[in-house]
Parts: C-alpha cells; structure tokens; sequence
C-alpha cells in the first residue's frame, strides 16, 4: 500500500475527476434525456430498474407524513440528531451574509441578500444511508431562509429508510422524493408532473449524481461537484498508526470510488500504517467498498520531506484532510487546497462528518482548489442597491457622460444629461 511520488497511482490519483467522468458521463447524459422526454414515467422505470422500488406504490412524502417518522425515532438517536442540528445551525448563522448600506461620495450603496425560493436538496442512499446530510444540507437553506426545501434520497434495493425521513422532519423539510441517482437531478432540473422544478440542487452523491449535477448546471444552479468521498492525512513521526489508518478507513468505506491517503516522511511509520490497516481492515464491515477504494486510489505516499507533502496537498486539493502532526497551526496557512480542514491528533474527520457544525457536503475530485464547503452562501443571491441624489449628478455626471461618449452610448449619456438639466419635476 506504500507507494512513491513518481508512480503511477500518484497520477491516477490526481487525475482521479477526468477519469470518473470518460468513464459514466454517457449512461448520465442518457438517463438525464430520459427524464426530460418522459418526465415521471422515466422516474418510475429507473427506479425501478436501479433501486428495486416501485414508485407507484408512494411516490413522495409530505412535511406532514413525515412528521411520524421523527416521533418513532429512538430517544438516544433523538438527542444525537438534535445536537448535531443545533451546532450545524449556530456555524451557518455565524456565515450568514446580511444586507448592507454604505455611503460613497454622497450616494447610498448597498447590497441586498434574497433567500433563493425553491432549492432541491439530494440526500444519498444506495450504498449508505445518509441522515446526517439531510441536517448538513437542510439547515443551512433554512437558515438562509429558503421558501421551499425538497429532497430526493433513494430507497436502498426498496427499503425507505425511516430514520432519513425522521430528520428530513427534524431539518424542516418540505417533501421527500424517494427517487435517486442521475434521474434525481434531471426531475430537479427539468420538472415532471410530480416534481417542482427547483431554482438549485445541492447536495452529495455518488459519481452518477455528481455527473448529473455538472450536466444539468444552466438549466439551475448547482453548489458543487461533490460525489465519492475522499481523506488525505499529513502525518509526523508523531502520528499514531491506529488512529491514522482508522481515519483513512473511515472514507474509504463509503464507496468503491472513495480516495484515503495518508502522505508521510516518515519510512517506520508508513509501515505500521500499512499494518494497521490490514488488521483494521480485516474486522470492517464493509471491508469489500474499502478494500477496493485503498487499491484504487488510496495508499501511503512516502515522500522525502513534508514540504514536499504539502506540494502534493494543494495538487490533490482533497475533500477532507487532516494534519496529523506536532503543530498543526504551524502548517495551516501553507494549505491552498482543500475543503475541510481538520487539525491535529484529536480531531478525526467523523466529528466532522457528523456533529461539530462546519459543512461536510464538500468538493471532490481536484474541485477543492476552486469550490468551496456547502453553506448559507449557496442559498442566497446578492442584488446592488444605488441611490444618488441631484447633487451626485451634478457633481459626477461629466464623468458619467464623458464615458458614455467614449462607448457610443448617447443614450445613457442623455439619461444623465436630462436629470441635470431639469432637476426634478415633482418636489421629492
Ligand atoms: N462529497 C461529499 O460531500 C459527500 C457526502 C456524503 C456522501 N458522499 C458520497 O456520496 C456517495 C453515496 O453513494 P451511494 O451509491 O451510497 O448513494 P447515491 O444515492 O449517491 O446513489 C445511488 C443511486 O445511484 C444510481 N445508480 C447506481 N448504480 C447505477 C448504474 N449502474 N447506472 C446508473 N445509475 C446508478 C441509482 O439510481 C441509485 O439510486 C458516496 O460516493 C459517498 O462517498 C459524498
Ligand atoms: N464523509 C462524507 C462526506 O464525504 C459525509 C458523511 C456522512 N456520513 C458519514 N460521512
Ligand atoms: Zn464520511
């Protein structure tokens, strides 16, 4: 599982989103024209052909159907979840943008923030079942002040997932569509009878619906190619082995796709990473996704020294990456790339994934270098606000004029030139 920086897994691994994409951007782009043709006729035959469900037996459940849902959920689970949701909220309303006047030269500037009207939020559930992405993808448009807030999640091979449809209550929720994958995104995107077409999707999901989101950007908006997930770890000699490869684990069980690398100067280390984890290995559940996601793109990258492991962070720009060294503080600000940072011996990446309250919905596949973590950013828009006075007018409107000229736009120069002209023709 060692391997070095001029191997061929170092360029797989950084070339990991152009390969995912040569490979099922073609069924995406067909499931997607499917659903534009057909509308929920196509839902109903992917679903059934994808995740064993029939659709007509209940296609989606209303705020009020889910509300049962959340009182079945088990106290200890209740508490948990609830949490969880307190502090996903508190980070987001720290985020919140506000709506802002400023005065300049004698005019009122400004910046107004509008909560976007209708988002469709995607929750995963084919392999895993994701009732922590509901909280990380629902609270935030809720705390923005989204109107409308719908969910798709798949069932897993027919299994609706109750505790999914519990928080989907919990995060305020307004209708949860039990349909996933390309097909999913295409309904967001484009309508059927039974889905409201959406102003933005947001959320995680495997490379299918990650794909789709990339293809359907245009026709809505999307918040970020974040499909299988990925850790990469910087450790010192003073790493521990256990905790390390368990972190490496705890990602490379979500998906085959998934991408765990530690990178280390360290030979002795590297060695009983690599022990530890073919012995933690050996007693995971999902041994089979994890075992094939380290084959693929994971591993211990063995480097000369930790500068050099730090040029290979920001190339890999990765979704989630810890530094598990002496000082981490010390290395902080040397970090270009990546979506989440999680700082020294003691903060294993599933604090994140779950409770502390930054976003886990984040960028994958090298996009950490221009995307950034889902947050109340994504369910807002910014209009400008300006407002002058005769006085700005007749200070600054030769300027005004002078550049209007200078495009050939006499037009906008006659606009100005009016109100300075005649002032006003009703007392204001
Ligand atoms: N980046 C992030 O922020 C983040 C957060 C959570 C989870 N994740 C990732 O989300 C993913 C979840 O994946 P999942 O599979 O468990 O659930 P999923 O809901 O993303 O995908 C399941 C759907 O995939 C579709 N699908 C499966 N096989 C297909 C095929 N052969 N052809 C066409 N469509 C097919 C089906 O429609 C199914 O409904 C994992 O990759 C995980 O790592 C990422
Ligand atoms: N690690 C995932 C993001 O890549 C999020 C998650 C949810 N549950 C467990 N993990
Ligand atoms: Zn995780």
């Amino acid at each position: 599982m060692i391997f070095y920086p001029d191997s061929e897994k170092i360029e797989k691994i950084l070339n990991r989103g152009e390969i995912f994409e040569e490979k099922y951007l073609n069924s995406v782009i067909e499931i997607i024209q499917k659903v534009k043709k057909e509308g929920d006729r196509a839902l109903i035959k992917l679903t059934k052909k994808f995740d064993n469900y029939d659709l007509e037996k209940k296609f989606y459940f209303e705020r009020s159907e889910l509300k049962t849902f959340y009182e079945k959920i088990p106290e200890n689970l209740k508490v948990a979840f609830n949490r969880a949701k307190d502090n996903i909220e508190f980070f987001h309303q720290a985020q919140l943008e506000k709506t802002f006047l400023v005065e300049s030269n004698g005019a009122v500037l400004g910046q107004k923030i509008t909560p976007l009207e209708k988002v469709g939020i995607y929750v995963p559930g084919g392999k895993a079942s994701y009732p922590s992405t509901v909280l990380m993808n629902a609270v935030p448009a809720k705390v923005a002040g989204v109107d409308k807030v719908y969910m798709m999640s798949p069932t897993s091979g027919g299994e609706i997932n109750e505790l999914v449809l519990g928080v989907a209550y919990l995060a305020g929720v307004d209708r949860v569509y039990l349909v996933g994958g390309a097909q999913a995104i295409a309904a967001f995107a484009y309508g059927t009878e039974s889905v409201e077409k959406v102003d933005k999707i947001v959320g995680p999901g495997n490379i299918y619906v990650a794909l789709a989101k990339k293809m359907v950007f245009g026709t809505v908006d999307i918040d970020m190619i974040a499909g299988p997930s990925e850790i990469l770890i910087l450790a010192d000699d003073s790493a521990d082995p256990t905790f390390v490869a368990a972190d490496m684990l705890s990602q490379a069980e979500h998906d085959e796709l998934a991408s765990a690398i530690t990178i280390t100067d360290n030979e002795d280390l590297a060695k009983e990473i690599e022990q530890e984890l073919i012995s933690q290995l050996f007693k995971l559940e999902r041994r089979s996704i994890a075992e094939k996601s380290l084959k693929e793109f994971g591993g211990i990258l063995l480097v000369k020294n930790l500068e050099e492991g730090i040029d290979f962070v920001n190339k890999i720009a990765p979704e989630h990456f810890e530094l598990c060294v002496r000082n981490p503080f010390e290395y902080l600000y040397k970090i270009k790339n990546a979506g989440a940072i999680f700082m020294g011996h003691y903060t294993p990446e599933a604090v994140g994934d779950y409770f502390a309250g930054p976003n886990h919905t984040l960028p994958t596949g090298g996009s950490a270098r221009f995307f950034s973590p889902l947050g109340t950013y994504d369910f807002i828009k910014r209009s400008s606000i300006i407002q002058c006075s005769l006085g700005y007018l007749t200070k600054f409107g030769k300027n005004i004029m002078d550049m209007a000229d200078s495009e050939g736009l006499t037009a906008h120069r006659d606009s100005v030139k009016y109100r300075m002209l005649n002032g006003f023709k009703t007392d204001i």
